[in-house]
């Protein structure tokens, strides 16, 4: 009885939500790290699927990264980073599409599926729908300027393969690799594409789950919203780092082209995309313009 009134309590405080929600696009970027655990990953599925139910439109990107380390690892091959960013020469690059387009985004399209949803997977190269460039320049922490090889930046999102999607009830699943002006693969930062898809579709709110509580300041508290200002003055100093540079670049990217809200949020908790976006105190960290 106690779990029926809390969850009916629950449904309370989210139906104003579903309402002002129905019909509108949320991409949700499933970070790498967030998917290690099995019992948070069924909760995620759960969630995908629920916000499907309600009328909401979600649109999944995920990412991979420690699961291209394992490969790699069992492979042999040392890779390097750069500002969270893979260094991808062509043997990296064909097994990181493996893993991305193979295992990880069939892994995570049978995870929603088995929960009800309709997931269906797809990576830039389908359709071509993720155009993107070479990135040919990368400069390391000791000033050193190298090439990365295949990684990319997005110059096109075409949003019609998605449209389609959406409307016939699926769920899209998105590998983030990206295809460039000779049909040939590139290795994008999931965070990236995830706010290249968001801005292309002028998403209600972009949601990036990953590893941690949120964005952390400069006295090592996670904030509840952090402005565009600040996060630059953060990343100049240090204190953003790593894998949270692309993320909190690509929120500013994509609230700088109309995305109303971007979130950082903990994927490690359950139910982490309903709190986020059916609570009137939401979690993480919201990224604002001002
Ligand atoms: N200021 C910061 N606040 C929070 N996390 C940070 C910060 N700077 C660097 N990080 C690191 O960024 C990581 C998240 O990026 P990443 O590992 O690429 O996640 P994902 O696989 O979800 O994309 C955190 O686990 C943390 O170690
Ligand atoms: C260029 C680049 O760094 N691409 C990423 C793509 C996967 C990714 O972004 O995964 P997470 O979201 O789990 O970090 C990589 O090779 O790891």
């Amino acid at each position: 009885m106690q779990d029926l009134i809390h969850k009916a309590s629950i449904l309370h405080e989210a139906l104003p939500y579903i309402r002002r929600f129905h019909g509108r696009t949320f991409v949700i970027k499933y970070g790498g790290h967030a998917m290690t655990e099995p019992s948070l990953r069924d909760s995620f599925a759960r969630d995908v699927t629920l916000m499907k139910l309600v009328g909401l439109q979600p649109i999944v990107v995920h990412g991979g990264g420690p699961q291209i380390d394992e490969m790699l690892g069992s492979l042999g091959v040392v890779s390097e980073r750069i500002d969270g960013l893979r260094v991808t020469d062509e043997r990296t690059m064909d097994v990181v599409e493996m893993v991305l387009g193979g295992r990880v985004n069939q892994e995570i399209v049978t995870l929603i599926n088995n929960h009800g949803g309709r997931a269906v997977g797809l990576s830039g190269k389908d359709d071509a729908f993720l155009r993107g460039e070479r990135v040919t320049e990368m400069r390391t922490k000791s000033g050193k300027v190298v090439d990365p090889g295949r990684v990319g930046r997005i110059v096109e999102v075409k949003t019609r393969i998605l449209e389609h999607l959406v409307a016939g009830g699926f769920i899209p699943v998105v590998a983030p690799v990206a295809v460039d002006a000779e049909g040939r693969s590139l290795n994008v930062n999931a965070d990236t594409v995830a706010g290249a898809i968001a801005a292309a579709t002028k998403a209600e709110k972009l949601v990036l789950m990953t590893d941690i509580a949120g964005v952390k300041d400069e006295s090592g508290n996670v904030a509840s919203s952090m402005s565009a200002d600040h996060v630059r003055s953060l990343i100049d100093t240090g204190v953003i780092s790593g894998g949270m540079i692309p993320k909190v670049q690509c929120a500013l990217d994509a609230i700088a082209v109309g995305v109303k809200k971007c979130h950082v949020i903990d994927g490690r908790m359950q139910h982490a995309a309903l709190l986020e976006l059916f609570t009137d105190r939401g979690i993480g960290t919201e990224i604002t313009a001002g």
